[in-house]
């Protein structure tokens, strides 16, 4: 993505999904000295405002991974410091007006200045097709329509609002395309495309949802899709570990920095250099530990256990939750500022029970690996009615054991019944 270069310390991420409005917005910026950091969606607008350091944001009224107007809301409460605008210059509530928003807001009205406008419609996927009119946006000459994202379809048109026929269905029969994952829902093709988007990027990753909804098989499509896939995937149940043994088991330590430590031992952090550490159950991590881990996504800086000297290390945290952590932090038994550094990019891993259409995929993809250590069986479909009436709290995890079980319990019959299928009490 582009960069231009203006003088220095005065930096600006421009993010849209339309090439030739970040380009003739970035040279107008330029123009004004400006070092303009070009993105083209959310998670890329983060990684830039990460790395350069930018004192403001101008971000499109959409974008193709985030929510805008969300995503301009929590950027200017996770950069308190950092002036937002929108494109055609309105201030996001809430921002710092920084000194120099009227040079922006001056370059901004320059790269309006004769630009043809028209209409934005979201066009919300209804049988009827009605479009409702929402915010003024440029459309390059000669044309006529253009359909951005899904499912809430944007139309830009260059004169009037238009009526169109949109089948939201279609793409959510697909399989969706992550590395090791099934799944065909609107919810997991959502959660695969912020996935795709943040691959990439070294942006810190919070994955949020209940227990077994596949937050350890997100974090891992994640490091896969990454810079970062040749290297180590290290992961550390923050849960798993006595409190006392935690830090140690992080950092690392030197022989006989606490009672029992015989000899010196290269923590988790150091382990994933240049790859990925997973700290999976963050929210069960101690308080006096949480400053120190702060301290590390700062700088990339640890110290081992009984050590001074200072180590630098190259690692991209992923942290998964099944707990409320922004409650949590609300309430101060998690630290806010680390909730904030954690979560750069959030993603919610949806319930089973709220992405029900692809039991049959997920039931599929558990008996086929089943199958591949005894006779692969298959379910009747009275069987798969009774998997459909269940609440699921314990999502895919409990499928794949309740598939398990029944796979046992059917015995030399290859299909499994609905007397095999053998769940607790917890009805739709
Ligand atoms: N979309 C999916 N496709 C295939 N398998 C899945 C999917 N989601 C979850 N699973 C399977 O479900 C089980 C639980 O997944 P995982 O351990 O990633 O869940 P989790 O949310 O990290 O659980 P916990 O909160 O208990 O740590 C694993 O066996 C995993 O392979």
């Amino acid at each position: 993505m582009a960069v231009w270069s203006g003088s220095q310390g005065k930096t600006v991420v421009l993010a849209s999904a339309d090439a030739a409005l970040r380009q003739r917005l970035g040279r107008s910026l330029a123009a004004m000295r400006w070092t303009v950091c070009e993105a083209a969606g959310g998670a890329e607008a983060l990684a830039q405002m990460d790395a350069s350091h930018a004192e403001a944001l101008v971000v499109d009224h959409w974008l193709p991974d985030l929510e805008a107007a969300e995503f301009a809301g929590q950027v200017s409460a996770m950069y308190p410091e950092l002036d937002v605008l929108r494109v055609d210059g309105d201030p996001v509530e809430g921002a710092t007006r920084s000194p120099r928003r009227h040079e922006l807001l001056h370059a901004l009205r320059e790269a309006w200045e004769d630009l043809p406008l028209a209409p934005v419609v979201d066009v919300v996927s209804q049988s009827d097709g009605a479009a409702w009119m929402s915010a003024p946006v440029t459309v390059p000459a000669g044309l006529n329509a253009v359909l951005l994202g899904e499912p809430a379809i944007r139309a830009m048109v260059s004169s009037s609002v238009v009526t169109l026929e949109v089948n939201a269905q279609s793409e959510t029969l697909n399989p969706i395309e992550l590395p090791g994952m099934v799944g065909r829902s609107a919810l997991m093709h959502e959660l695969a495309r912020q996935v795709r988007l943040v691959a990439p990027t070294n942006a810190t990753v919070l994955i949020e949802g209940e227990t077994g909804t596949g937050k350890e098989l997100v974090a891992q499509a994640v490091h896969t899709l990454s810079k970062r896939a040749g290297k180590p995937f290290a992961v550390l149940n923050c849960a798993a570990i006595p409190e006392s043994l935690l830090e140690a088991e992080l950092f690392g330590h030197t022989r006989g920095a606490f009672t029992g430590a015989v000899t010196s031992r290269t923590g988790r952090i150091e382990a994933a250099h240049g790859g990925t550490l997973f700290l999976d159950e963050i929210g069960e991590m101690p308080l006096a530990l949480q400053a120190k881990m702060l301290r590390f996504l700062e700088c990339g800086e640890l110290q081992r256990v009984g050590e001074n000297d200072v180590v630098r290390v190259d690692v991209r945290v992923i942290a998964a939750t099944h707990q409320m952590l922004e409650k949590r932090a609300a309430e101060g038994s998690f630290r806010l500022d680390l909730y904030h550094r954690l979560a750069v990019f959030p993603i919610d891993v949806p319930a089973l029970r709220d992405r029900m259409e692809e039991l049959d995929v997920l039931s599929e993809f558990i008996l086929a690996k089943l199958g591949e250590s005894a006779p692969k069986k298959r379910l009747s479909a009275d069987a798969f009615a009774v998997l459909q009436q269940y609440a699921w709290p314990g999502n895919v995890r409990e499928l794949g054991h309740a598939l398990q079980r029944a796979t046992i319990l059917a015995g030399d019959r290859p299909e499994i019944l609905p007397e095999d299928i053998r769940l607790s009490r917890t009805r739709r």
